[in-house]
């Protein structure tokens, strides 16, 4: 069993006594369906319409005679809770048609939810800038700003205290939502294990956060596109598979601020990219811990902000991003009052009355380098600490007062401003403002009580962005003329626009419905620059036999990213072609040829496509998505050397890095198919990889998934 949601009943267990173990109680703390991972249910690739209102709370009902039950949240929040004037929070079925605009100064406006009323009832007192004309910044018109549709984002932050990862992290997910699956989830973990033998080995195998979290998102159409490590800090970015050729620019970087910026146990790890055309950084930071600290924590998030410039369209600091997603164990602490006052507080559902002497509360006020950033009310219990395996605060030596260690922030980028006009970014249109009209709206903002494996809880919160197009054609399309059920069929062409540079690296690579990242394929073939006909043909000995949804990607190796898709098609090919056999497929079927003629769309397996699935190639939309993050390192090969590609099934023979048919070397290879590239976390080929892992660097360099550095440098890629 998972951990139940916190729309489930959690109960606040005072015992006698002081020190008090304050226990949040949940009916159904444990395991959970991880196991039964293989029924997940396929997701769909349409656009996810806007999302019904709703903010999962929690419904505490303590046990003690004298306390104060706490209705769930927020459909009868206490207005105890509220600040004065509020008329409470809003049943989700009853959304104003007005949404409550905050925005930061003379800047964009982050619209939130009437479901979250942060303008009244955040913790933190908010000013309401003057705006620029108008409050709300809204969609414009014109030719290149074609669409304005939701965009739902769903962020985790967990401290995971060393633990290994619980047996399932649906509801964490949220993944039965009635509102529908989000576009991306974003996670941030911090105190992975980072002991040595264990980095050790997370650098030569993936990691297994890594692997729950694709385990859980990639039969659902979810992909990585992005991760970032510093020792125990992680930082995952998956998208829908049909958004990838949208995100581009995929730059990762870290920070560290341990041990005076020697030490990777605490600082920040940050993915950035362009979705749909709009700057995004996510930013996931531990920061110092302990009460006293304060100043260090400001400290080193300045520090962090300071460092960290992506290597895109001249530098881009993390504040010059149109939108930035902040979050972590910041370890703020609630001061003053003490320990039982705190716990006190929480059980009688006071929560009000910790906000202010929340230290981040508090800093926003004073420090200039977090205004502008937006939080969701802290309407959930303090998140930390708690003894592992319990919902019980702090019972150790160490009797930590509770505080909201974890936390969710946003900002958006100042728009009124006539801007850095000084700036090189701005100079050359790589910086724009957001009167393109990008909106941010959180949706929920909550704790996830049930899971019992760190001192900490999970926080997640859900976002809706609002903003046009402004790039919404893939660099290449791909085109299959039709399902492929002979070997002849396996031949695809595509089409590149006019401004996107093409790389004798660039590759073609067919991936199974349900693929986890960019390097899961199947097969590839090298799209060879000399190729004018933009046609490639896959060998037969590379082809997966046996029936099954595929997609075909186009994969630049200038930009590291996937930049075309196609739909799933269906292959069902020979099973018992005697090349097929001699390939090394693990698999092999007794199947008959004579039942290889095409399947009836119901029979075919489930795929993320839902309703699409199936369409005529010839009709396959232009706009379909890419992968961004691969991380290729071509090496000469001589032919004897280079493997068939693997069957489907057979993931371990992938291992071997790419090879350009343009190397000087390529004479020597198959010209079609050469080796398979490298499987992530396998491509570490020096000691100084290892090293850097174990002190804290993070492996992966800018744009990779995996580590291994790219072949060229990124290029922008304007259409
Ligand atoms: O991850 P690191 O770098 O080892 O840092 C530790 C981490 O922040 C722990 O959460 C904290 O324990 P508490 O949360 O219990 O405070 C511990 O404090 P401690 O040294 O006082 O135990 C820190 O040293």
């Amino acid at each position: 069993m998972e951990p139940a949601g916190p729309t489930r009943p959690v109960t606040l267990i005072p015992t006698s006594g002081r020190p008090t173990p304050l226990k949040v109680q949940n009916p159904a703390p444990g395991r959970d369906e991880h196991r039964a991972k293989a029924s997940s249910t396929p997701a769909t690739t349409g656009r996810v319409g806007r999302p019904k209102l709703s903010m999962p709370g929690a419904h505490y009902t303590p046990t003690s005679p004298v306390s104060v039950t706490m209705p769930p949240v927020p459909v009868d929040m206490p207005s105890s809770l509220l600040a004065p004037g509020h008329k409470g929070l809003e049943n989700s079925t009853s959304r104003s048609p007005a949404p409550i605009k905050v925005g930061p100064a003379c800047g964009p406006v982050s619209t939130l939810s009437p479901t979250i009323p942060s303008a009244t009832l955040s913790p933190q007192p908010r000013e309401i800038q003057p705006s620029c004309g108008s409050a709300e910044v809204r969609p414009q018109n014109s030719a290149s700003d074609k669409k304005v549709e939701d965009f739902r984002v769903h962020i985790v932050t967990w401290n995971v205290g060393s633990a290994v990862p619980p047996d399932g992290i649906t509801s964490l997910l949220e993944l039965n939502s009635a509102d529908g699956n989000a576009d991306m989830y974003i996670i941030g973990l911090q105190e992975m294990n980072s002991m040595i033998n264990k980095r050790l080995k997370d650098v030569l195998f993936t990691d297994q956060w890594t692997e729950l979290y694709m385990d859980t998102l990639s039969p659902r159409g979810y992909v990585l596109v992005s991760k970032g490590r510093m020792q125990g800090v992680l930082l995952l970015v998956f998208s829908r598979y049909s958004h990838l050729p949208f995100l581009r620019e995929i730059h990762t970087e870290s920070t560290r601020t341990g041990l005076g910026g020697y030490w990777g146990n605490k600082g920040g790890v940050s993915a950035r990219m362009t979705v749909f055309g709009h700057s995004v950084c996510f930013l996931n930071c531990h920061l110092p811990a302990h009460m006293q600290n304060l100043g260090q924590r400001v400290e080193d998030f300045e520090s962090i902000l300071q460092q960290q410039q992506f290597q895109c369209g001249g530098g881009m600091g993390v504040l010059d991003h149109d939108l930035v997603f902040w979050f972590g164990d910041l370890n703020f602490r609630i001061e003053d009052y003490d320990t039982h006052v705190v716990k006190s507080a929480i059980e009688s559902n006071r929560l009000s009355m910790l906000w202010e002497k929340d230290q981040l509360n508090m800093a926003k006020q004073s420090e200039p380098t977090l205004r502008g950033f937006e939080e969701g009310p802290l309407i959930f219990p303090p998140t930390y600490k708690f003894d592992v395996g319990t919902h019980t605060y702090d019972t150790s030596a160490k009797k930590r007062k509770p505080a909201w260690t974890d936390r969710i922030l946003w900002r958006l980028r100042a728009t009124c401003s006539p801007g850095p006009t000084h700036l090189p970014t701005v100079r050359r249109g790589l910086t724009s403002w957001l009167s393109h009209g990008l909106r941010v709206t959180q949706h929920t903002y909550r704790s996830h009580m049930g899971y019992t494996i760190s001192d900490h809880k999970p926080v997640s919160a859900t976002f809706t962005l609002q903003f046009p197009f402004k790039v919404d054609i893939p660099l290449v399309t791909l085109s299959v003329d039709k399902e492929w059920s002979k070997v002849s069929d396996a031949s695809v062409s595509f089409q590149v626009v006019s401004s996107f540079a093409r790389n004798s690296w660039d590759w073609i690579g067919l991936y199974k419905v349900g693929f986890r990242h960019a390097k899961d394929y199947v097969a590839y073939v090298w799209a060879r620059l000399e190729e004018s006909d933009h046609l490639v043909i896959f060998a037969e000995e590379d082809l997966p036999k046996g029936c099954g949804e595929y997609i075909l990607g186009y994969f630049s190796n200038s930009m590291n990213t996937i930049v075309g898709l196609t739909e799933p098609f269906q292959v069902q090919l020979p099973s018992c072609s005697p090349l097929v056999s001699r390939s090394g497929s693990s698999s092999s079927s007794s199947e008959d040829d004579s039942t290889l003629g095409l399947l009836p769309s119901q029979s075919r397996s489930p795929s993320p496509a839902s309703s699409k699935q199936h369409r005529p190639s010839r009709s396959r939309s232009p706009a379909l998505p890419t992968l961004q993050g691969l991380s290729l390192r071509p090496r000469p090969r001589s032919r004897e050397a280079i493997p068939r590609s693997p069957s489907p099934c057979a993931s371990a023979s992938r291992k071997e890095r790419l090879i350009s048919p343009d190397s000087p070397m390529s004479g020597q290879t198959r010209s079609r198919t050469p080796g398979t590239p490298g499987t992530p976390g396998i491509e570490v080929s020096t000691p100084e990889a290892l090293i850097a892992a174990i002190i804290g660097d993070h492996i992966p360099l800018q744009g990779s998934l995996y580590g291994a550095k790219p072949v060229g440098e990124p290029r922008d890629a304007t259409l």
